[in-house]
């Protein structure tokens, strides 16, 4: 028997309480563990935050399976992904701005977990804190693997083609100007509609991700809860052989089972994989002067145990009227004690007038020197302050407390000459 919808179909909230079903009568009601759940599906929870968290925070799911996960043989080193990393694979940190270009094609018949390069890694999985940001390009549907990640939960941010991602909770479309956020565990796989994808991926070791308060903005805004998409229950019933891949302590690690485990028919619970498209993102800025803070731009926060220190933020630079007045209108030059990692989506971004294309990544770690290159200070600088439209054009970035680690492939491929974009910036003439 295999679930046959045909289209995926999604419940709006973000974190809510979900209860869903893909066979009538398969989830229990009243209790999470009956004696003998239906149709002798096995009951079993997958939790997201220590059982004792607090309520507000606690996220955890019931999923009802055809075979539980338990069953299921050793795992061992997997050999596949040479790119991916665990981050120590590079001397000492040097305090420089980097840059990359998109990385290369992957060879015909990478699926997405091959795909995966490790650009910046900061703290380990094993402190329960820190962010990853992996790129990646596949070419190749994984049909016989699924992938988790133990060490965090993954926000996916597709650049260009599609990804249609089959996780055990249901099926998830995520088009480049989506994000969708797989929790830690949760097992997938990645189904590439157009042929090929590319994109990021940020992964998050610390605490889940939620939105941000919005304290004097008032109750609505930035990213509306009701525009977070999770999917309703979605099995299928494979009785093939399919590898089980999974990061565990930095490490990839692989095992066999002989059925797909994508076999949960129903779950209840507020612990699920999510999609978002960001043009519903509630842009807020000045209507006065000044450039805000690129806070005001937060999608989604991992807080770390410090009040207002994110462990990650992830912000969004989106399509937006300029209004301010007397003011120079794209991000300041600045020093940031946070460490920012950058991706571009689309189009170009206001601070850089090249360099930094679609798909492409930069890094100023904390106390790094930067702002607008000189063409778009000298730009903005002299630029008729109009009423105008940034269009066609979403960056974002991944903010963190801990300083990004780039890896040895990283290192080896970053532009040669990023430093150069501040060049040449004429002298203050004083009176
Ligand atoms: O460095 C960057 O381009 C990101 C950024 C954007 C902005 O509008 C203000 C501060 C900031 O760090
Ligand atoms: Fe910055």
């Amino acid at each position: 028997m295999t679930a046959a919808a045909t289209q995926a179909a999604y419940i709006p909230g973000f974190g809510n309480h979900v209860s869903t079903e893909a066979v009538p009568g398969a989830l229990p009601i009243g209790r999470n563990s009956p004696q003998r759940p239906a149709f002798g599906l096995y009951a079993e929870q997958l939790s997201g935050t220590a059982f004792t968290a607090p309520r507000d925070e606690n996220r955890r799911s019931w999923l009802y399976r055809m075979r539980p996960t338990a069953e299921h043989p050793p795992f061992r080193p997997y050999e596949g992904a040479q790119r991916f990393s665990a981050g120590d694979d590079a001397g000492p940190l040097a305090p420089n701005r980097l840059r990359w270009d998109p990385v290369a094609d992957s060879p015909p018949g990478t699926d997405l977990v091959d795909g995966l390069t490790t650009m910046l890694t900061n703290r380990h999985p094993a402190d329960l804190d820190g962010v990853a940001v992996h790129v990646f390009h596949a070419n190749k549907d994984m049909t016989d693997r699924v992938f988790f990640d133990a060490d965090g939960e993954l926000l996916f941010i597709p650049q260009s083609g599609r990804l249609e991602l089959l996780t055990e909770l249901g099926r998830l479309e995520v088009a480049p100007g989506h994000i969708a956020i797989i929790p830690r565990g949760l097992r997938f796989r990645a189904l590439l509609p157009d042929g090929e994808a590319r994109g990021y991926v940020a992964e998050n070791y610390g605490a889940l991700f939620r939105l941000p308060d919005l304290g004097p903005i008032g109750a609505n805004g930035l990213a509306n809860p009701r525009d977070f998409e999770t999917p309703q229950a979605w099995f299928e019933d494979r009785d093939d052989k399919t590898e089980v891949i999974q990061k565990f302590m930095g490490r990839l690690w692989v095992t066999e089972l002989d059925h797909s485990p994508l076999d949960v028919v129903a779950w209840h619970g507020n612990l699920a994989p999510c999609r978002y498209d960001l043009s519903r993102f509630n842009t807020i800025n000045t209507v006065s002067f000044d450039h805000p803070d690129p806070s005001i731009f937060t999608v989604l926060t991992s807080p770390s145990t410090v009040h207002g220190r994110a462990n990650a933020d992830f912000v969004i630079f989106p399509p937006r009227w300029m209004v301010a007045e007397d003011t120079f209108r794209p991000p300041w030059f600045h020093r940031n004690v946070m460490s920012e990692a950058m991706g571009l989506i689309q189009g170009a971004y206001d601070a850089k007038a090249e360099g930094f294309r679609p798909g492409g990544l930069s890094l100023h770690n904390l106390m790094a020197g930067h702002g607008p290159d000189l063409a778009s200070w000298r730009s903005a600088s002299d630029a008729d302050l109009k009423p105008h439209k940034i269009e066609g054009t979403m960056a974002f970035m991944v903010e963190s407390c801990w300083a990004y680690r780039p890896t040895a492939y990283a290192c080896e491929h970053a532009q040669l000459d990023y430093d150069q974009v501040w060049s040449d910036f004429p002298k203050a003439k004083l009176p």
